[in-house]
């Protein structure tokens, strides 16, 4: 049989526990969601109770399993923490994704110290400590597969130097784990790095960063943003056994902005005035926005029009 029609099928993770760091708002909550809707018990943690309780009631009421804890990665203690009470209350820890981080806009010459080191700390020190709790903690002795969802890095991010150096930091840390961890401990580490996605991460940014962003769907050749599912399809994808051979990638889902930041607006080759034509995917959502009161994806209203837009594209029609 087809290695896809044998497993990717609705018990493709069943019996299986996946921690999902930030999993209560964005990216991390369609991810706990793709991953539930294929059998995972997922626990999703971060620092706010509130949005993990709600996306927690959405998992259920649609009929999976979800757990939450509080954790700030930053904090190494309550790594550790975090990862003894899975184990201890669900008995074993199959996979960790790393998905919680994040970073403010700001030009290099005004960064601050403080500010870089805030940044670099979140997301590559916290990365670190969930990557070395989970080892430590169950899967150094029983392996695992570790997802780190950085962000699309490869020329540098403008206006965000702090991150593009954390993110930089992890894809290669990923790759020294992936040596270090596999041939004893059994363990796949990979990364997944999103272009720019429509996601409530969004909401974050200050209006004139939403404007601008708004408009920077065609520096990329797909001329469109990409989805909250589109990143979740790929981290499921490297958690599975169809990714048995996968290991220490750094796997961009970016519609090729790595390849061509700043397609210029007016080139003929590169820059199609008529607007994207590339369908979108929208995954675990379809069918059940609104229902139950579940929303989609809850991004600024300027970024949300454009998923809008995104979803009447057919392949030959046009935005
Ligand atoms: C033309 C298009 C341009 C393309 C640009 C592409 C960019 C793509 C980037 C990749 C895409 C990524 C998207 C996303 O990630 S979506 C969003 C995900 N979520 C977030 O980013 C979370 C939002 N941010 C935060 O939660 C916080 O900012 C953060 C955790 C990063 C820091 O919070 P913390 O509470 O720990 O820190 P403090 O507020 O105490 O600040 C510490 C020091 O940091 C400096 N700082 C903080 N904020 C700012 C700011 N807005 N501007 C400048 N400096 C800042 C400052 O030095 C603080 O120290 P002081 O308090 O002493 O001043
Ligand atoms: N949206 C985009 O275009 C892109 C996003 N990314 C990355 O994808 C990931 C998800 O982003 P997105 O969903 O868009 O944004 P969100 O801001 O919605 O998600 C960030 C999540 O991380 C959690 N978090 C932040 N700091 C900590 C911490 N110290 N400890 C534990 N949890 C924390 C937050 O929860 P809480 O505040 O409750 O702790 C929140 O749930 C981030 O790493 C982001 O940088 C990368 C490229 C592009």
């Amino acid at each position: 049989m087809s290695i896809y029609r044998s497993i990717f099928k609705k018990d493709l993770f069943k019996g299986q526990v996946i921690l999902v760091t930030g999993g209560g708002t964005g990216i991390g909550r369609c991810i706990a969601h793709e991953l539930a809707a294929l059998g995972t018990t997922v626990v999703i943690a971060a620092r706010k109770i509130e949005p993990l309780k709600t996306v927690q009631d959405e998992i259920q009421k649609l009929g999976g399993n979800c757990d939450t804890m509080l954790l700030n990665i930053r904090d190494a203690a309550m790594a550790t923490q975090v990862i003894q009470d899975i184990v201890a209350k669900h008995g074993m820890l199959n996979g960790l994704v790393n998905n919680a981080g994040g970073q403010f806009m700001s030009p290099a010459n005004q960064l601050t110290s403080k500010g870089f080191s805030t940044v670099v700390d979140l997301n590559l020190n916290g990365t670190f400590n969930m990557c070395k709790a989970a080892f430590d903690g169950y899967m150094g002795e029983h392996g695992g597969q570790i997802v780190t969802i950085v962000a699309e890095t490869r020329n540098g991010i403008p206006r965000a130097m702090h991150t593009g150096a954390a993110r930089a930091g992890i894809i290669n840390m990923t790759k020294t784990l992936a040596i270090e961890w596999g041939p004893y401990n059994g363990i796949r580490i990979n990364c997944v790095a999103p272009g720019l996605i429509i996601s409530s991460g969004m909401k974050n940014y200050h209006e004139t960063m939403v404007d601008l962003l708004a408009h920077s769907h065609w520096m990329n050749p797909t001329s469109r943003y990409g989805t909250e599912s589109e990143v979740s399809a790929a981290v499921a994808f490297l958690l599975s056994p169809a990714a048995s051979y996968i290991n220490g990638v750094n796997l961009e889902v970016d519609g090729g902005s790595s390849l061509s930041k700043g397609n210029p607006e007016g080139d003929e080759l590169m820059y199609n005035p008529e607007g994207s034509r590339h369908p979108v995917y929208v995954g675990w959502s379809e069918g059940v926005d609104n229902v139950h009161g579940i929303k989609h994806v809850d991004a600024p209203a300027k970024i949300n029009e454009l998923l809008r837009k995104y979803k009447a594209i057919g392949r030959s029609s046009k935005i």
